[in-house]
């Protein structure tokens, strides 16, 4: 059965750290006579490899599908990456995180008039809530990131042609611009459903070909790079004559940190570089995000505990304060030391959108490590997976305290592979004072601070790894949190999440059953259970970890308005 397992790639998402058990311990190797792999679930090797950038690279073959617009951070390693690092590595300061809290705290509330309708009554089904996730996270980053105001289909109403073409920022719509063959929505998101074709031929060829999907794929290529072409330009004419943006302006300061319109100087990047970063960036900046809200919310939906326990939380925190008074300064640190973060950090555990983070030995270099007090080696020329098992490791996952109630699925799976938010509520007092790694180049880092709260249980160092550790680990993990954080909070102070049951009872059917009783309750697990089942088997990476060729349809009803509530 191991055997088995680990020939998929993504077993790690499967099977947990079952495989680890059966071999009795926290690395292994598997040998072939063409290749070696390291499988890694043990929070020291973990370390020790994240910080030793020269020793464990990255393998950088597996990611050119990312430099269709230009080499980029994502995709490069020693030198060049300090080069990328150092570019864009300012836009991801503290002081743009206000700016995304407003703009999620804006598009949270677009998302849920399209889920519950103009006048909010909800209770509608909701299909694909990936699909609108992906949106939500798509419309913040090109906010917050690239000053692009994409307008939902709902609202585009409400603002006038004239008004648009006044605004500094661009304005696009569902419409298809002038010069165009998609919109900008739909440009990015067939590139990147169809991302592996752009690795067979360059897009003009694959609009050639007489498959439906290679066309696309050509088409998304050339009219994802015209949108970024019209932004790039708009913002080079913005920069040459002084004019400044708000926020990131990630464009804008690509522009001024690559010294590209310095006639005088000789610049080290040339504009191929600012696409691809700007195109990697967009495209880490939407899509794990967009992820790790759809999987929170079905999550929920599944444990209406957690859900209470939550808007309980966050009824506390805000006090029931305006939405339009939040703010980053007063808010993000109250919901961050709170449930909503022990809720997405343990949709994090359990769906990690990058299941095994991939580093490499140098051919002829191995490389010492130790573990447990023991020194071993891994051999030089090896793939080593980083494993998100680590975060299904019973040894850093002790159980949340058994008074704390759950209605998820059955207590059949073990708890470390259950979705309990509660287990970061365990240790919430502040325990070792935070130790931050020492950068060589300051730079070179990411956003500062720590990945969890101090006020929340504190995993050991290498055990959690969403967003990867080290040098190496996500520039925008506070640009995440904060997003996610805002929109979890905009959504449970005013509304619930439910599974939706259309499958399996109408709503004529589900109102004559008496609220509560055992007949709606077998309807409700019969969802839970087809949700479960999903979660655990139906999903697949192209780039993260995804259902695929399936949905988790919910509907979104008034608290208070809950339809399956058991006690
Ligand atoms: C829940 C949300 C997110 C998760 C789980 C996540 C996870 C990760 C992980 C695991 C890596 C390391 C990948 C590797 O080693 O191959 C990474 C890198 C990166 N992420 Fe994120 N990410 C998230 C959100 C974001 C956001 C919002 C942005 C930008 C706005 C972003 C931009 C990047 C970039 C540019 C890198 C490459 C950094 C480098 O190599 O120096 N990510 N992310």
């Amino acid at each position: 059965m191991v055997v088995g397992s680990i020939l998929d790639p993504e077993w790690a998402y499967r099977v947990g750290h079952k495989p680890f058990e059966i071999m009795g311990n926290d690395v292994f190797l598997v040998v072939s006579p063409f290749h070696v792999h390291a499988h890694i679930a043990d929070a020291e090797v973990i370390t020790q490899i994240t910080t030793r950038r020269n020793d464990f690279p990255k393998p950088l073959e597996l990611y050119a599908s990312l430099d269709i617009y230009g080499k980029n951070l994502v995709s490069s390693e020693g030198p060049e990456w300090r080069k990328h690092r150092k570019l864009t590595g300012p836009s991801f300061g503290e002081r743009n995180n206000e700016l995304v809290f407003v703009e999620a705290v804006h598009h949270a509330q677009s998302l849920l008039t399209l889920w519950t309708g103009l006048d909010g009554s909800g209770n509608k089904t909701v299909t694909d809530p990936s699909k609108d996730t992906m949106r939500f996270a798509l419309y913040v980053i090109s906010r917050a990131g690239f000053d692009i105001r994409v307008l939902w289909p709902h609202e585009e109403h409400a603002h006038s042609q004239d008004e648009v073409d006044t605004e500094d920022s661009l304005f696009v719509g569902s419409q298809v611009p002038p010069g165009h063959k998609m919109n900008y929505r739909e440009a990015l998101s067939e590139l990147l459903h169809n991302i592996i074709w752009t690795q067979i031929a360059p897009a003009k060829y694959l609009m050639k070909s007489p498959f439906k999907a290679h066309q696309t794929a050509g088409i998304a290529v050339l009219e994802w790079g015209k949108y970024m072409e019209e932004i790039y330009d708009r913002k080079k004419n913005q920069v040459a004559s002084g004019q400044s943006s708000s926020g990131m302006d990630l464009f804008g300061a690509l522009i001024r940190g690559s010294g590209i319109l310095d006639n005088k100087k000789q610049s080290d990047f040339q504009k191929s570089d600012l696409m691809g970063n700007a195109f990697v960036i967009m495209l880490a900046g939407h899509e794990t995000t967009a992820n790790a809200l759809h999987f929170s919310l079905v999550f929920l939906a599944m444990d209406w505990h957690s859900q209470k326990a939550l808007q309980d939380d966050i009824d506390r925190r805000m006090q029931s304060r305006p939405i339009a008074d939040w703010t980053y300064e007063e808010d993000f640190m109250k919901l961050f030391n709170g449930m909503p973060a022990a809720v997405m950090n343990e949709t994090l555990r359990l769906l990690q959108p990058i299941v095994n983070i991939p580093k490499r030995t140098e051919p002829g270099r191995p490389q010492p490590f130790t573990m447990n007090g023991q020194q071993y080696t891994l051999p030089g020329g090896i793939s080593i997976h980083l494993s998100s098992a680590v975060h299904r490791n019973p040894k850093y996952w002790p159980a949340p305290s058994p008074d704390s109630e759950t209605t998820s699925t059955s207590t059949a799976h073990p708890d470390v592979d259950r979705f309990r938010p509660e287990r970061w509520l365990i240790d919430a007092a502040p325990t070792t004072p935070f130790v931050d790694l020492q950068y060589d180049d300051e730079d070179l880092r990411g956003p500062s601070g720590e990945d969890t709260s101090a006020h929340l249980f504190k995993p050991v160092k290498g055990s959690y790894i969403p967003f990867s550790d080290g040098y190496r680990s996500c520039i925008g993990r506070r640009f995440a949190q904060v997003e996610i954080l805002a929109v979890l909070a905009v959504i449970f102070s005013q509304y619930s999440v439910e599974l939706a049951v259309d499958e399996f009872a109408s709503d004529a059917e589900v109102e004559r059953m008496p609220r509560g009783g055992p007949e709606r309750k077998a309807v409700w697990q019969k969802a839970v259970d087809r949700a479960d089942r999903l979660l655990r088997q139906e999903m697949g990476s192209v780039i993260t970890l995804q259902l695929r060729g399936a949905t988790i349809p919910i509907r979104l009803v008034r608290r208070g308005e809950e339809r399956f509530v058991f006690e």
